[in-house]
Parts: C-alpha cells; sequence; structure tokens
C-alpha cells in the first residue's frame, strides 16, 4: 500500500519520533512513493496540517488514551487521523477511519493490539467531538485552539494585546502565499502578468508592494519566466527591507547574512557599477546565494564569503561600505506558517540570546559603514527584544547613528516597520533603517 496517508504516517514518524526536520523528511519520502500530483497535495497537508495543530489533537485525544503507547506509529497515526477528521471536510470520517485501520494493521506487530486500540480510540473521538477548555482562562484557551504554546500566547497577549494576538495565532495557521517578486523594472510589469496567464497561473498584487503578486498555486519554478530570472520566489514583506535603501546605483554593499541570497541578487539589481559582497556563517549555503545571483543575471555584482558577521572587522576596513543589509538569523515567529514547526521549537530564552547574536553582528559591522551610509536591520520575526529592542540598545550604544523613518512599498511612512502575518498570507517581517552620521 502506498498512498498519501503511508506518506504521511512515514514522516510523521519521524518528524515526532525521530526529530527530523518536516519538510525534508517529507520530501523524502516523496521520492520514494512516487505518487499522484492530488495524493502528493493530501500527504502534504495532512503532514503540515498534523504538525501545526498538534497541541490541539493532543488536547482531543487526552481523555481517549487510557493505556501506555507502546508502538511507534500509534501516537502519529492517531494525531494524523484526528487532524483529518476535523480539518479535512470533504473527507468522510468512515474512509478516515478505514484508512487508519488499514495502515495500524499493516503496522502492528502479531498480536499487539494496537489495531484494535486505534479503531477504539477514534471511534470514541467521533463520539467525543471537539472539545476545547473553558473561555475564561484566555492564554489556555488559544494555546488549544490555535495550537500555539501557552508561553507564546502569553508573549502575544503582553505585547500585543488580545486582538492582534487573536489575528496573529489565526493567520499564522493559514496557508503562506505563493508570492513571487518581479525582478524587471515596473514598465515591464504588464508583459510579466501576461506570459503568466499563459502559463495558467491566475494571480492577485499583494497589498504591501506593486512587485510582488500571488499566485494561485505553486509550480513556478518550472516557467521560463522564473528560469530566465524575470520573476523569483520572495515573500512580498521580506521584499521591503531591500526597498529601504536609497540606491544611487555605485555603491559598495554589505550583505552580512546573505543566504539563500533573496535579498543578494534584489540589492545587486539596483546597482550598475556598484557589487554587493554576500556574507553567510554557512559555507554550504552560499551556494544558493552563487545560483540566484547567476539566474537572475547579476553574477558579476555578487562576491560570497564564509564568515561569521561578528568577526567582520578581522577582514574588512572601516568606512569600507556605502551600505549595509543584517538580515539577521532570528526566532521566525513572522514565519510559522511556512515552518508549522518552529511554535514548538523557540523559547523566550532563544528570543533573548538571539537579540545579543543580532546586536553583535550590527556592533561587528557598524564600524566597516562610510560616514552618511545607510544600515538596514531586519528579521522575520515579530519578538520586540529582537526587533525595536535590538535596535534601541544599538542606537544608545553608538550615537554616531541615527534612526530614519521609512516608506517602502504601499505602506505608510514609519519609524520603523513591523509586518504581522497579514491577511494575503505574507510573513511577518521587521525593518528599521539607521544612518551614520557625518
Ligand atoms: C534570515 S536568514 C537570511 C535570509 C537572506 N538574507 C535572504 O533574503 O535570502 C539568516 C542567515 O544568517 C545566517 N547566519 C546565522 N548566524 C550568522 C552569523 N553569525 N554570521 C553570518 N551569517 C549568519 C544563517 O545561516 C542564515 O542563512
Amino acid at each position: 500500500m502506498s498512498n498519501a496517508r503511508t506518506v504521511a504516517l512515514e514522516t510523521l514518524i519521524k518528524v515526532f519520533n525521530q526529530k527530523s526536520y518536516s519538510n525534508i523528511a517529507l520530501n523524502n519520502e516523496l521520492i520514494k512513493h512516487d505518487l499522484k500530483p492530488a495524493d502528493k497535495a493530501l500527504a502534504t497537508r495532512i503532514v503540515y496540517g498534523t504538525i501545526q495543530y498538534k497541541i490541539f489533537l493532543e488536547y482531543q485525544l487526552k481523555p481517549l488514551i487510557k493505556t501506555k503507547l507502546r508502538d511507534s506509529f500509534l501516537k502519529p497515526l492517531l494525531l494524523m487521523s484526528a487532524y483529518q477528521y476535523f480539518f479535512l471536510e470533504k473527507v468522510p470520517a468512515n474512509a478516515i477511519f478505514d484508512e487508519a485501520n488499514k495502515l495500524a494493521k499493516k503496522y502492528s506487530k502479531r498480536n499487539s493490539g494496537s489495531y484494535k486500540l486505534i479503531n477504539g480510540i477514534l471511534r470514541a473521538l467521533e463520539r467525543q467531538g471537539e472539545i476545547l477548555p473553558p473561555t475564561n482562562d484566555l492564554v489556555e484557551y488559544l494555546s488549544i485552539k490555535e495550537s500555539f504554546p501557552k508561553w507564546l500566547v502569553e508573549y502575544l497577549l503582553d505585547h500585543f494585546g488580545e486582538n492582534k494576538t487573536k489575528e496573529i495565532l489565526v493567520r499564522s495557521n493559514q496557508p503562506a502565499a505563493n508570492s513571487i517578486r518581479m525582478t524587471t523594472k515596473e514598465s515591464d510589469f504588464e508583459e510579466i502578468k501576461e506570459e503568466l496567464k499563459k502559463d495558467n497561473f491566475s494571480f492577485e498584487e499583494s497589498s504591501l508592494t506593486p512587485h510582488n503578486l500571488n499566485l494561485n498555486k505553486g509550480g513556478v519554478a518550472q516557467t521560463a519566466l522564473f528560469k530566465n530570472g524575470k520573476i523569483t520566489i520572495q515573500d512580498a514583506a521580506a521584499s521591503l527591507a531591500v526597498d529601504a535603501f536609497d540606491f544611487k546605483g555605485s555603491e559598495q554593499v554589505l550583505d552580512a547574512c546573505s543566504a539563500p541570497g533573496g535579498k543578494t541578487v534584489q540589492i545587486a539589481e539596483n546597482l550598475t557599477t556598484g557589487s554587493v559582497i554576500a556574507l553567510d556563517i554557512h559555507e554550504n549555503k552560499l551556494r544558493l546565494v552563487r545560483n540566484a545571483a547567476e539566474r537572475l543575471h547579476v553574477s558579476d555584482k555578487v562576491k560570497t564569503k564564509a564568515l561569521d558577521a561578528r568577526k567582520t572587522k578581522e577582514y574588512f576596513n572601516q568606512g569600507q561600505f556605502d551600505k549595509i543589509l543584517v538580515d539577521a538569523p532570528c526566532s521566525g515567529l513572522g514565519l510559522i506558517r511556512r515552518k508549522p514547526e518552529i511554535r514548538y521549537e523557540k523559547s523566550l530564552n532563544d528570543i533573548k540570546n538571539l537579540a545579543k547574536i543580532q546586536l553583535a553582528i550590527l556592533e561587528s559591522v557598524s564600524g566597516l559603514l562610510a560616514n552618511g551610509g545607510e544600515l538596514v536591520y531586519s528579521t522575520c520575526t515579530i519578538s520586540y527584544e529582537e526587533d525595536e529592542g535590538v535596535v534601541k540598545q544599538f542606537l544608545k550604544l553608538h550615537p554616531d547613528f541615527e534612526l530614519i523613518p521609512v516608506q517602502v512599498g504601499k505602506l505608510p511612512k514609519q519609524e520603523m516597520v513591523r509586518i504581522f502575518p497579514s491577511s494575503d498570507g505574507s510573513d511577518g517581517f521587521f525593518i528599521a533603517k539607521l544612518k551614520k552620521r557625518g
């Protein structure tokens, strides 16, 4: 039996029991089992949905599991069956339970009783229906309903209030947009849109910027438009960080944390005689930056170097760069819709530790900026400590820098830009622009 649910179960066993990354584990299983496109889509939905709603699903199953689950496949199978039961409206309960029973038979050791156990628990789940904690404990209620750890719900409530928190949680559980950036000049956008239509894509313009479109489906990497570098896959919010610079074209630019290179190529597109040096601490990731530069025909303007951005003073000269981008490593809370497991992996401690690394990177590169030069600091997170907190600490230590209000895309001019995961599917993001006096 090789079908969508076998692939989903194999993947979830690796993710939950062996701590594998979901995208890598799923990809390996999809390669092993040659599924039809519809089955591929179903397996993907079950895997990501089950991970996304793990806390909610465990809460539903907890009152029904009365014995120790000995076989290692049992918990992943129960979770994915419960996910389908609650979230896949078009699949009848009987079909979900039959498939679960078949998988239980296949995976059970003989006489282990696992098959009967699965059947019993899932039938009991049907009788029980959805359960939620009382709404008077808002943290517990939202944690279960939207499947986020309690510390994170509490953190969001403290910083953004009840309405914004609910919005962030709900939107983080919605699918990410299939977002592309048109890399050409604005006058060619219409031509690109026509070509996309010919390739059977429909789209809407991003609510954040005219150079990004949200496509109705994936698969754009197979098109000539992508292969020729006229479009690239990039989140709309992320693309705004580079737009915050005021380019002349002749600048020397440092991209301090560059892989996989989405912003490096965008910087290079803005340069004529200038060039960009792209750093990353992981040498193997720099290959992705070089590939992106080649596809977008900007290789002549991009040099890569493996380096810890906290050690840049040892390699570059004071005042060597006119512009510096620090798109920092961060907790990724703005990316939860793309990487659902982030919510279970990060802690408040991680946020605090990352803030120290971010400040150390800013500290290291600050001396390399020429007087009058621009420094853009960005993250794909929404935590205060990593965003405004880092910028404010940096400014306290560096009175030679000033904060410059930012106007990017369709957004109003702001002191610092915070984008929450948005209704049209963009990631959460933060952008601040600093200028070195002189
Ligand atoms: C948010 S990602 C950058 C995304 C990239 N700017 C883009 O637009 O495609 C952060 C990157 O920083 C790298 N990184 C982490 N710690 C670093 C350090 N100390 N020095 C340089 N790069 C680092 C990570 O390997 C990761 O590729």
